[in-house]
């Protein structure tokens, strides 16, 4: 089995998205920027209501950002119609909901699940059986229809649909949502499989620090925004285009919003390091 499409790149720039909901405007993203590399695995962290799901049906098309950019590959997809963003995203783009049944078709078993996802494809798929056995299904699961699994098995057979095509990218949406321990295990590795067979770009919204630690990056959105990134075990805090900075949870419960802080640079380092110390209106007197 080959792979014929690199994982595709991600890029989101200043993205705002409103939703009008009876009369009044829920301001859902309110300027986000975000990357992920060609083939790279991450995960958007944050508290609900944050604009997790938002930013993910954004970024697979299905809603259309109010402003800002994105771009998946070369091709910015804000900039495409309804019409042409859904011949676009064809093969390019999967997107598998939370709750592994919502995404199988009830009256089809799992194999023709998969090879429905499969049609039209010009991608190199993986054959239907090989996807199962990847996943750590049980080879009689391709016979079986949907109502016939379990939680666990049906968000399995929903990642072998969103991985089918072999898309350069695969959105999952709290894929271990009430599962177990061993099935969090199972669908972890899954991704990491079709990560690394397909070369296929993941970003996954969850509350599971499991599955978080799992892939190579965090993004904890807050309120709208990118609150912090950790790569490699590091956090970071990100410079929004606005110059503001925002604070990780721990400290911000101790630094509440309205804070006045003294920002400095500490003199005695050679590299940029800055002293943030709450100001308590006396010169060289912190709090
Ligand atoms: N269709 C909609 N119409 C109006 N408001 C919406 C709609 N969808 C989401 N929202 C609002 O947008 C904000 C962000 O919602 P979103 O579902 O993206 O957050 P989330 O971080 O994914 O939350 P959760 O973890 O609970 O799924 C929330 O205030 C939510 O109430």
């Amino acid at each position: 089995m080959t792979a014929t499409l690199e994982g595709l790149s991600v890029s989101v720039a200043r993205l705002v998205h409103i939703y009008r909901a009876d009369g009044h405007d829920v301001a859902a993203l309110s300027g986000v920027d975000l990357s992920v590399s060609a083939g790279g695995t991450l995960a958007l962290l944050g508290p609900s209501g944050a604009g997790k799901s938002t930013l993910l049906s954004l970024i697979a098309g299905m809603e259309r950002p109010t402003a800002g950019t994105i771009t998946i590959g070369d091709q910015r997809t804000d900039q495409l119609d309804d019409a042409e963003i859904d011949t676009w995203r064809g093969d390019r783009v999967a997107l598998v909901l939370q709750g592994g049944h919502r995404n199988l078709l009830p009256y089809l078993t799992v194999r023709d699940n998969i090879r429905l996802a499969q049609w039209g494809s010009t991608n190199a798929t993986p054959d239907a059986e090989d996807l199962i056995s990847w996943v750590g299904l049980q080879d009689d699961v391709a016979d079986c229809r949907p109502a016939q699994l379990t939680e666990s098995q049906a968000q399995l057979a929903a990642l072998c649909v969103g991985a089918a095509a072999a898309p350069g990218l695969l959105l999952a949406d709290e894929p271990t949502a009430s599962l177990s321990t061993d099935a969090t295990e199972q669908v972890i590795s899954a991704l990491q499989r079709v990560n690394d067979a397909l070369g296929t770009t993941i970003l996954t919204v969850t509350h599971d620090p499991t599955l978080a630690s799992a892939m190579q990056r965090t993004v904890t959105i807050r309120d709208g925004r990118v609150g912090a990134h950790a790569q490699d075990g590091v956090e970071l805090a990100v410079v929004s285009p606005d110059g503001s900075v925002p604070l990780p949870d721990d400290v911000l419960d101790e630094l509440p919003p309205g804070t006045l802080l003294r920002v400095q640079r500490d003199p005695d380092q050679e590299h940029l390091r800055l002293v943030v110390e709450p100001w308590d209106g006396q010169e060289g007197r912190g709090a």
